[in-house]
């Protein structure tokens, strides 16, 4: 299998779950074009970058090409979504018979104001396009990880065989027991993250750090969060892959430090401050689930001939091989 073109409909219907609930999320022509709406808005912007110079842009919306096809993808997923919307505005359960998901959500935080399915649209695509690619990215990544460093395996099975012994349905106090996995996912995030930065702000006003550091307004600034993970004074020998790295800095200093969504002057990979990514509690849960699915019941590995793909760069971006190709069977005997 092609392990991005595997995973991202199944990140987009995993995630869509929480976002449109269980029925939405599994339509492929929703999930489909939730996918689409990410790719394309990020082709648009590539392309209007490379037309338009920075003072012509705002032409952008009346004069580029492909300005329709967005707006069309808009419509489309308004025209799917309309009947869940309209049955959730009518029937109006009560609080604990409503439905968990982000449709639900944003109808009861409108604060009484109408809101239409449009902007719904809107807003679930939006974060669609926050959470499906990089999570996406996430799980390509620990798999090959997986299979590169497979002599951790056995001790994860244990791990996760042990906690569903004493509580058979995942729930989060079972998930957060998965400790090993935890570690595994975070170090795999830790040397194939994302982005070589992250939290990247401007200044609306001069700004002054606690050290004297001042900013003038308008300066753009991000993190080295890829320097921050490969100091060896906080990740000693740093360019090793140590599977169980946070496991052992949670067993010998901070239980409650060093998960996989925890965000630190040490490990920004989620972002900072107020607008670190909310999303993040989710996806450890969300990520943990499928993994668990994967390891007691299926066997990896690379295709014949072929190791660990490199990851490739493109600007600040960090980007998991699309193109290797792994071989997978249904393990016998679990
Ligand atoms: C492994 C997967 C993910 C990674 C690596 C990731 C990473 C990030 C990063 C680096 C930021 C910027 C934080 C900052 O500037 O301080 C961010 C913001 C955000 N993320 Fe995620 N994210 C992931 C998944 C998700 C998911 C699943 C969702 C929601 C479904 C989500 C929703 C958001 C939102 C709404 C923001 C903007 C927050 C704000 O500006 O206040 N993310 N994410």
């Amino acid at each position: 299998m092609k392990p991005w073109d595997t995973f991202l409909p199944v990140i987009a219907r995993v995630t869509g779950r929480v976002l449109v609930g269980s029925e939405m999320c599994k339509n492929p022509e929703w999930f489909g074009l939730t996918i689409a709406n990410t790719a394309g808005i990020m082709k648009s912007a590539m392309e209007i970058r490379a037309k338009y110079s920075s003072q012509w842009q705002w032409l952008a919306p009346w004069t580029y090409a492909g300005r329709k096809d967005l707006l069309n993808l808009r419509k489309r997923a308004t025209h799917l979504l309309e009947p869940i919307y309209k049955d959730r505005i009518t029937s109006r359960q009560a609080d604990n018979q409503k439905h968990r998901d982000a449709v639900q959500w944003l109808i009861d935080n409108a604060d009484g104001k109408p809101i239409s399915p449009a902007q719904i649209v809107d807003a679930e695509l939006f974060l669609y396009m926050a959470g499906i690619h990089s999570t996406s990215a996430s799980i390509v990544s620990i798999v090959y990880d997986l299979i590169a460093h497979s002599k951790y395996i056995p001790d994860l099975v244990e791990e996760i065989k042990q906690v569903l012994t004493e509580s058979p349905n995942w729930s989060k106090q079972s998930l957060a027991k998965l400790r090993k996995l935890d570690s595994f996912m975070k170090e795999s995030q830790r040397l194939h993250p994302a982005g070589l930065v992250t939290v990247q702000r401007s200044t609306v006003v001069p700004y002054t750090f606690s050290d004297g550091l001042t900013l003038p307004a308008n300066t753009f600034l991000s993190f080295p969060t890829y320097e921050f993970t490969h100091d060896p004074d906080t990740y000693p020998d740093p360019e090793t892959f140590d599977g169980l790295r946070f496991y052992r800095m949670r067993e010998d200093g901070d239980a409650t430090k060093f998960h996989f969504a925890t965000v630190s002057p040490d490990s920004t990979n989620f972002g900072a401050g107020f607008h670190a990514c909310p999303g993040r509690f989710f996806v450890a849960h969300e990520l943990k689930i499928i993994l668990t699915e994967l390891l007691l019941n299926y066997d990896l590995k690379f295709e014949v001939g072929t190791e660990r793909p490199q990851d490739t760069f493109h600007d600040f971006t960090i980007i998991a091989s699309r193109t290797a190709n792994l071989l997978i069977r249904e393990k016998h005997n679990v």
